[in-house]
């Protein structure tokens, strides 16, 4: 199976390109950056410090059509969903891990899976997805005595915030508790809040160095806390779920899947 990977000059993309070259059954097929880059024709491995690949970075999804089966992306939300678009028309597999997307963004992706297999998720890590299914139970055990606040660490440069995986987070805690997120969430706090209303679920997110993801939920109860703790350490956890997503896509028809289908923990 051949795989582009868009975004192939970012933080994700050279990842990627590396977890694809070493991953069975897989192939660098084509790797895409931002059309003015002056790496355009650099060879990706390379450029990601893996040396030759003998794939050139190209311009364009359209300069490398013929190129691949299934296309990566993990780049931002408005060129994640002109890729959508694309990949439907040519009927290319996609498996996408921007987050940041807003409801009516990811309600268009979900058109563009009605034509095409998309696996989309906000952490591909293997660790965090076991982590959604252990908030699950502890919400559903602990119920509505207990205060619920996530609180998520990522590097200085990442643009959108509460991070997707937090977000994800909220809503498994909130469907298991009956809540609704939109309606019970608050992020951040500041001045004379008041006391905290008991179904609130709090978000704190930190900007800083060169964190790569931290995700915490407490859930805090009188005379006790329990603290469920995700830390990812390397990028490459993130980049070989993605590998797995793509390998896991061969033969699936068309859909909006997400890691949990991958990894069977649904
Ligand atoms: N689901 C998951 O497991 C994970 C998701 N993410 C998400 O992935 C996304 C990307 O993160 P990260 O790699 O840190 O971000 P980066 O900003 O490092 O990467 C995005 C890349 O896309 C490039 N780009 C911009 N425009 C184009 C274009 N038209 N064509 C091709 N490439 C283009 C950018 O180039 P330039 O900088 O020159 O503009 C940049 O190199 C974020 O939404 C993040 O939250 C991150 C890690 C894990
Ligand atoms: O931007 C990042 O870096 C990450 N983004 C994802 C998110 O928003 O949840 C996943 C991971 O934590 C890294």
């Amino acid at each position: 199976m051949r795989v582009a990977i868009i975004g192939a000059a970012g933080r994700m993309g050279k990842v990627l390109i590396e977890a694809v070259d070493e991953a069975e059954g897989l192939e660098l097929g084509a790797a895409v950056v931002e059309p003015d880059s002056t790496l355009i024709g650099a060879d990706a491995g390379e450029m990601a410090g893996i040396g030759k690949t003998g794939v050139a970075l190209a311009a364009s999804l359209a300069d490398v059509k013929d190129d691949f089966d299934v296309l990566v992306d993990f780049t931002f939300p408005d060129l994640t969903l002109e890729n959508a678009e694309f990949c439907k028309v040519n009927g290319k597999r996609m498996v996408i891990g921007t987050t940041g997307l807003t409801e009516a963004e990811k309600e268009q992706l979900s058109l563009a899976a009605e034509a095409t297999p998309i696996v989309f998720a906000p952490n591909m890590s293997v660790g965090v997805n076991v982590a959604l299914n252990l908030l699950r139970t502890a919400a559903q055990v602990l119920g509505d005595d207990y205060d619920v606040e996530i609180i998520e660490a990522h590097h200085r440069h990442k643009k959108d915030a509460p991070s997707g995986t937090a977000l994800r987070m909220g809503e498994v805690v909130a469907d298991a508790l009956g809540r609704d997120l939109k309606e019970c969430a608050v992020y951040g706090r500041e001045g004379f809040t008041g006391e905290r209303s008991r179904k609130e679920i709090g978000f704190e997110t930190i900007r800083a160095g060169d964190v790569v993801g931290d995700h915490t939920v407490l859930f805090a109860g009188i005379g006790e806390r329990i603290e469920i703790t995700h830390k990812a350490s390397s990028r490459m956890t993130f980049a070989k779920g993605a590998v797995r997503a793509a390998k896991w896509l061969e033969g699936k028809g068309a859909g909006l899947y997400d890691m949990q289908d991958v990894l069977a923990l649904k």
